[in-house]
């Protein structure tokens, strides 16, 4: 059986009357409490805008290797911004240790990114292509992240209601919006070496930080793991003009494990059949938003009793991005 991902109307949030934001926020609680991912339909992000996002996107993909290398991602996992080629990063899940990361990473990601991030950022400056090779790109790419920020902070505000939090409560604590968005292509394969096995598009991971938006194309191949039956990966279709969110690490922690952070990856689409021999190029673009440095993420209100004990130390969201990242690259 498919995988089902609430799909809720955050247009009763934005505008709806205290009922309506209420009904809203308990509809998100409930998706993320169970798988993790909500799709959000009239999220506030104009269509034309995601449309222009992904043109841009195919755009930058389609200039010459040595162009987009111009921009260059920085070896390590610290500064993560920049063009990074089939092949650099190799998402792995939960391995820190050497030899289990050298394992994963027998199974390269067939994609590449381009990573920017808040222009105030000053721990991760941007990266930008220079600009008579793609004059616009950088200007499109900080309105669009603002866009994103803004929508990041209403399902935080949104989250605050579910749990009780009084006001702006969760978005306060990413006020400095220390984003991530990344550009995603997923270059055309032939569906024996996905099948095979002996690639993949993204291996399964969970992502590092509270919250992610993903907008994607109509290609599909999302894959989601089953709540119950570990390492059973099934498919979520597209849902055209909805955003997916899904709960990241950090939020699963902060959250004291009410909310998933849902294992994923991307494979071949179920929609293809059987029958083809090349599965057609793909992009997406996550939005990764996490938590000020300085936050402390210990056991939000409305997420631990007498009956549901903290079960982790406090750390800072600093400190456990860090040690996330680290286990990127290299
Ligand atoms: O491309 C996708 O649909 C998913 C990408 C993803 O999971 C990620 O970048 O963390
Ligand atoms: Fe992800």
């Amino acid at each position: 059986m498919d995988p089902v991902i609430p799909i809720v109307d955050f247009d009763r949030f934005l505008h709806g009357t205290e009922e309506q934001k209420r009904e809203v926020a308990r509809g998100i609680d409930n998706a993320f409490q169970e798988v993790g991912f909500v799709y959000l339909k009239n999220h506030g992000v104009a269509k034309a805008l995601i449309e222009e996002c992904f043109a841009w996107s195919e755009k930058f993909f389609s200039l010459p290797l040595s162009t987009k290398q111009l921009s260059p991602h920085p070896p390590g996992g610290s500064h993560h911004r920049g063009y990074s080629s089939p092949g650099l990063e190799k998402v792995t899940q939960n391995t820190f240790d050497a030899e289990s990361i050298s394992k994963a990473r027998e199974i390269p990601d067939c994609k590449e990114s381009f990573e920017s991030g808040n222009p105030l950022d000053k721990a991760q400056p941007n990266i930008w292509p220079p600009p008579h090779v793609i004059p616009g790109f950088r200007e499109f790419l900080e309105g669009y992240f603002t866009q994103c920020g803004d929508l990041v902070h209403k399902v935080l505000e949104c989250l605050g209601l579910a749990l009780g939090v009084d006001g702006p409560g969760l978005a306060k604590t990413h006020s400095d919006s220390l984003f991530q968005l990344r550009l995603l292509h997923y270059p055309a394969i032939a569906a024996e070496e996905l099948k095979g096995g002996r690639r993949s598009r993204i291996n399964a991971h969970s992502d590092f930080g509270t919250l992610t938006l993903l907008f994607q194309d109509a290609v599909g191949g999302l894959e989601v793991e089953d709540r119950f039956q570990e390492g059973v990966f099934r498919e979520v279709e597209p849902v055209e003009g909805a955003v997916l969110v899904n709960v990241g690490d950090l939020m699963a922690r902060w959250s004291n494990d009410r909310w998933r952070s849902t294992v994923h990856r991307v494979g071949v689409p179920k929609a293809m059949g059987d029958t083809m021999e090349v599965v057609p190029s793909r992009y997406s673009i996550p939005f990764f938003a996490t938590a000020d440095p300085e936050t402390v993420i210990e056991a939000l209100p409305g997420c631990w009793g007498e009956s549901r004990p903290k079960k982790y130390e406090t750390v800072t969201a600093w400190g456990y991005v860090q040690m996330r990242m680290a286990a990127l690259y290299e």
